[in-house]
């Protein structure tokens, strides 16, 4: 197989999304608990709102209510969870400008609108959240200078200057504790995703990586293969040479299946000496090449230990996708019966099939 060009790392978490549910699923369930918070205390103030004061804010609370329900209902079912909240986050926000702007409500408004910050990182995320933060700040602000000289005539500057700093000490402080926890997700997934003696992927997210790659593969009509690898007699060489050699093989053969294959290409570590490697956009005939001069390099190699060279052989079962199996199943047993063969047939050798 032609060796391409250097590609920027393609192996990004955040271009696979299936593969990273739990954070959608600590959204969900803040959600969960925050839409429920909030029906039960903005139906309360609807209700005080009705009989005390404005009666137009009261029928906002009454309809935030609503589609906090209606909201609540949809959670488990829609995948458009960003669009929902960012609908309740502005409809919430406007409420509470226009509670700051009608005179009656102006200093609960403001209470109010120090909520935005902290709910709109933890709902929103950084980026998202901070658009939502930046932009009803800005409107607090406004509101504010507008709305309050028409209260008592003039304007409270050092209540304006207070409630600016605390907003912005809030939304640093939502910033950074988002920041942070969004890092230490990531590095999270990292470790759980990476075997950590050799560094390649785990199996964990085998199949989820299969079912991208055959995404993006039956668009554009092309075909990938799906090649397992496995150490010769690795348990005579453990035996042999003790644990830590066997470690070391492990190791060399990992950098050496690194060095053979595209950045396209994704590498895991499946059992203890069998790994597997998805090779996109990549025809049997192809991977077959890719796999004997893996073979034959791996053959050479001669790793040195406690003053002796060791010295390994592996064989490959190659499954090319759609035409050994369409299915992730199917396509690993071909591959797997094929590496069977293999090893049947005298081991150090790669079979295909037809
Ligand atoms: N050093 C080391 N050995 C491991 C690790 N994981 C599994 N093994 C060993 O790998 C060996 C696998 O042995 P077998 O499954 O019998 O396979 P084999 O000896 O390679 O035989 P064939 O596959 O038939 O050629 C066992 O001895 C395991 O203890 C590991 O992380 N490090």
């Amino acid at each position: 197989m032609e060796r391409q060009e250097k590609q920027p790392p393609s192996q990004s978490y955040s271009e696979t999304p299936v593969m990273w549910e739990d954070d959608a699923a600590y959204r969900r369930t803040l959600l969960q608990i925050i839409l429920w918070v909030v029906a039960v205390l903005v139906s309360a103030l609807s209700l005080s709102n009705l009989h005390h004061t404005d009666k137009t804010v009261s029928m906002m609370e009454a309809a935030i209510a609503i589609y906090c329900l209606v909201f609540l209902l949809r959670l488990q079912h829609t995948a458009k969870t960003t669009w929902w909240t960012s609908g309740l986050m502005l409809i919430v926000g406007s409420v509470i400008i226009y509670g700051m702007y009608s005179k009656g409500l102006y200093t609960d408004g403001f209470y109010w609108l120090l909520l935005m910050p902290p709910a709109n990182m933890l709902l929103l995320g950084l980026v998202l959240g901070g658009i939502f933060t930046l932009c009803f700040g800005v409107l607090g602000v406004a509101v504010m200078v507008w709305a309050q000289p028409s209260i008592d005539g003039t304007l409270d500057t050092a209540l304006l200057i207070n409630a600016s700093v605390s907003y912005l000490f809030l939304w640093a402080m939502s910033h950074i504790f988002e920041f942070k926890r969004a890092q230490m997700v990531q590095r999270l997934r990292e470790i759980a995703a990476r075997d950590p003696l050799t560094g390649l992927h785990n199996r964990l997210h085998l199949e989820n990586i299969f079912q991208q790659i055959v995404k993006s593969h039956a668009s554009e009509k092309q075909s990938f293969t799906l090649l397992l690898l496995d150490i010769d007699h690795f348990k005579h060489l453990n035996d042999e040479n003790g644990h830590e050699a066997g470690d070391l093989i492990l190791c060399q053969l990992s950098q050496r299946m690194t060095f053979h294959t595209r950045q396209s290409d994704w590498l895991f570590r499946v059992g203890g000496e069998e790994f597997c490697i998805l090779l996109p956009t990549t025809r049997k005939a192809q991977a077959m090449e890719l796999a004997e001069r893996l073979r034959n390099d791996i053959q050479q190699l001669k790793p040195y230990f406690h003053k002796q060279t060791l010295q390994f052989t592996v064989s490959m079962g190659l499954a090319e996708w759609p035409l050994d199996g369409k299915d992730f199943d199917t396509l690993y047993r071909q591959a797997d019966m094929r590496l069977y063969q293999a090893k049947a047939r005298g081991r150090n050798q790669t079979v295909a099939g037809q």
